[in-house]
């Protein structure tokens, strides 16, 4: 069917060549390569249950790619990297051919390879369009309807025979044990190919269930899904939320099709779940747009992705290029970078927080996720380290999603040698030697209830009070902090505005070596105040006037974080009116809610109220302002409206926006959801735009949000009803977004 040469030119390109050529030590690279990866196979298709991460696996795969390039005799259809995966299996289910073999996908890692691959393409045939859609991170099924009923569902097995799921999938919401007859008619035949899944906020509930009933939860909604789906008895996966999402077919009998979106048109209209996110386009630049606009907004859907595959729309293309042993010709994936990668699990320290949380934290063999090295990972509590199951000495999955912080996932149980210890929460501080315990019976936090003299929390919570989400004093960092600590000038936050210069050069960090033209009245002991000495002064000085929201923040009150404490500061407007709110009218401020109007209550009337009253009465001594100035000619303009500023504008910064938004009575969020009202676009916008284009948001440039601010409303903007990725006009329809 296909005349192209094999992918592998270099195969073509080089002499004959017999297994006898292929030096001994090459020979036994590749044997210990390839017995890794079909140990992985077998782990990841069969059990369910990876013991090496996707991005170890893909190395293992190129590096036998690699060896075969050179020594083509070394590519037999034995080889890890000739077949399609999960050849063995399992006992528990009947094995069954599929009527058209099912294949896998040829990568590309980078922009190099996906040109390379359209090159080979385009050389071969033209006036083709290609179709780009999401990689879902699931397990693939197969389908079989017959007259329009589903006889039977098969796992891909090793692409030729599949397991026998037929009653585990009939339990699968969604899937259509009939096909619809509307539009079009049923087909006699069809086999539908798709992806098995959890969406994320199914899994989420999922996992909740699980720990609340006292059992360990799912670590990764891929594995899981396929593991649910698995089940010898139905009745398991009947009570997991799985879905699917078709795309592409096998067998087909009665009926006819002219292109790739065509199936998808004919599919949806048979009642079968298509995904909306697929485009046709004419060009690679297209594509390529495509590709990095999915991946900005990579954790907006509501299932995984683990990239974006491309496809040749026409079919009849298709058959001209046709299939190697274990992919389509016509086909490829764009995988983006692992979020999950395998590391070992050194160590489990304790550090004890601002508000006296005793945190766990895994120290881990330094690995790279996402773009960036990680050794560290918050357990959170020790609760949840007992939850994942995790042992001091354990390979565990390490997940770095995005802009959010890396998680340990759970322990690779297989590989386990014995050597694994368990984690035992410490039962005193190990900063301060206090007794740790729990605020309230029933808290899964500890906490060193010693907050005014634990070193590590004083710490904590100075670092923190100099933060840009409160005093913003940029020269106080971890390293000025502990400075000032260990010079003995400071021995709690109550005087931090009592520092004079004098105690400021005691800090070796804020002084220098004195030079020539320094005026000798300020060298002392042929040293000077430092550049970061002086500008602590002045910062110190600076901080004074920062709104009330701010000093709400640097009080550390547990709970109390810019969204709490703006909601506070603009309803009640001094520190003094908040001291004397009851818990009921703190709670009913919006954005304040019960549990931090207990946690602000417990702050002023707590164990520690003594203390607490000092470090205010201190600072307002010492000229803290403890209360907002309200410009009462503000117009209330934004009452009941919803905004979200994404990107950089050029007159206002993140902050100022937020308070202009607020100061009108808005409400400025972080996230745009059908709720925002606007969304205002600065420049280097990113996901946050392409989701409001999404939700068909209307969309405001700086100027017309000052128009917002001055008026409460925008008489001309944009709105993108279609949204980027919505299916173009009459590509296809029914299958809702
Ligand atoms: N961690 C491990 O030990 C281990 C072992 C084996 C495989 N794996 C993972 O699995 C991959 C190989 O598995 P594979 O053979 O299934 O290949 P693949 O996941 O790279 O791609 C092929 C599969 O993608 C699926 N798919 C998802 N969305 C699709 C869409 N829109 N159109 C077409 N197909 C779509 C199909 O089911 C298809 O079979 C590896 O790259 C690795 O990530 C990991
Ligand atoms: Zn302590």
């Amino acid at each position: 069917m296909s005349e192209i040469p094999e992918r592998d030119e270099s195969a073509a390109r080089a002499k004959p060549e017999t297994p006898a050529d292929v030096p001994e030590q090459v020979r036994d690279e590749w044997a210990e390569l390839a017995e890794q990866a079909t140990a992985a196979q077998f782990a990841y298709h069969v059990k369910d249950a990876p013991t090496i991460s996707d991005g170890a696996y893909d190395g293992l795969i190129r590096a036998l790619d690699d060896l075969e390039e050179a020594y083509p005799s070394l590519r037999t259809t034995q080889s890890p990297t000739q077949n399609v995966g999960g050849a063995i299996f399992s006992t528990d289910f009947t094995a069954v051919d599929h009527l058209d073999r099912m294949l896998s996908l040829d990568n590309a890692f980078d922009t190099d390879e996906l040109v390379d691959w359209a090159g080979r393409v385009e050389q071969e045939v033209s006036g083709f369009h290609y179709l780009c859609e999401l990689k879902i991170d699931g397990l693939a099924v197969n389908l079989l309807y017959e007259g329009g009923k589903l006889t039977r569902a098969l796992t891909r097995g090793d692409g030729r025979t599949g397991e026998d799921i037929t009653m585990n999938v009939r339990t699968v919401e969604g899937i259509p044990t009939r096909l619809d007859a509307g539009e079009h008619p049923v087909p006699d035949l069809v086999e539908v190919r798709g992806e098995v899944f959890f969406r994320l906020e199914d899994f989420a509930e999922l996992n909740a269930g699980l720990v609340e009933s006292g059992r360990a939860p799912f670590a990764n909604p891929r594995n899981s899904a396929a593991g649910s789906l698995r089940q010898k008895d139905p009745r398991v996966t009947a009570r997991r939320p799985l879905r699917m999402l078709v795309h592409g077919m096998g067998r087909r009998e009665g009926f006819d099709i002219d292109s790739q979106s065509h199936a998808y048109e004919l599919m949806a209209s048979w009642g079968l779940p298509t995904s909306p996110h697929y485009r046709v386009f004419d060009s690679m630049t297209e594509v390529r747009r495509f590709i990095t606009q999915v991946e900005e907004q990579r954790h907006d859907y509501d299932h995984e992705i683990d990239g974006v595959v491309v496809k040749v729309d026409e079919i009849a293309v298709q058959r001209r290029l046709g299939t190697t042993s274990r992919a389509p010709r016509w086909a490829i994936a764009w995988k983006y970078p692992p979020e999950e990668v395998n590391t070992k699990l050194l160590d489990i320290q304790v550090n004890v927080g601002r508000t006296g949380r005793v945190t766990p934290f895994g120290v881990m063999e330094p690995v790279t996720v996402a773009g960036s090295t990680v050794s560290m990972a918050t357990l959170h509590n020790g609760h949840e380290v007992t939850r994942k199951g995790v042992l001091i000495g354990d390979t565990v999955v390490l997940r770095k999603a995005g802009d959010v912080i890396p998680e340990i996932l759970g322990p690779v149980v297989d590989l386990r040698d014995g050597s694994e210890r368990k984690f035992v929460m410490p039962t005193h501080c190990p900063s301060c030697g206090t007794k740790l315990g729990q605020q309230k019976e029933g808290d899964k936090d500890i906490r060193c209830p010693n907050s005014r003299t634990c070193p590590s929390q004083l710490r904590e919570r100075l670092s923190s009070l100099a933060g840009r989400g409160a005093f913003d004093i940029e020269v106080l960092g971890w390293e000025g902090v502990v400075g000032l600590l260990d010079a003995g000038v400071l021995t709690d936050e109550s005087t931090l505005f009592s520092l004079t210069a004098d105690d400021i050069f005691r800090v070796p960090l804020y002084r220098r070596k004195a030079k020539k033209g320094d005026p000798p009245e300020s060298v002392h002991e042929g040293q000077v105040l430092s550049e970061n000495g002086r500008k602590l002064i002045e910062h110190l000085q600076a901080a004074k006037e920062q709104p009330l929201w701010r000093v709400l923040v640097a009080l550390s009150i547990r709970h109390v974080g810019p969204t709490a404490a703006r909601a506070l500061a603009q309803h009640f407007g001094s520190i003094a009116a908040i001291r004397e709110a009851d818990e009921e009218q703190l709670a009913d401020v919006e954005g304040v809610g019960p549990t931090i109007a207990t946690a602000v209550r417990e702050w002023f009337d707590g164990e520690d109220n003594e203390w607490h009253r000092q470090i205010i009465e201190r600072w307002a001594a010492d000229g803290v302002r403890m209360e907002d100035e309200r410009d009462e000619s503000i117009a209330q303009t934004l009452q009941g409206v919803t905004v979200v500023v994404t990107g950089s504008l050029v007159e206002f910064s993140r902050d100022s926006a937020k308070e202009a938004i607020l100061e009108r009575g808005g409400k400025a969020s972080g996230s745009v959801s059908k709720k925002t009202d606007w969304v205002v676009v600065g420049d280097n916008a990113g996901t946050k735009e392409a989701r409001a284009r999404d939700l068909g948001r209307p969309i405001l440039t700086e100027a017309q949000f000052v128009e917002l601010l001055e008026t409460g409303s925008v008489v001309d903007f944009e709105q993108d009803e279609g949204g980027v990725l919505r299916r173009e006009e009459g590509a296809s329809k029914g299958s809702g977004s």
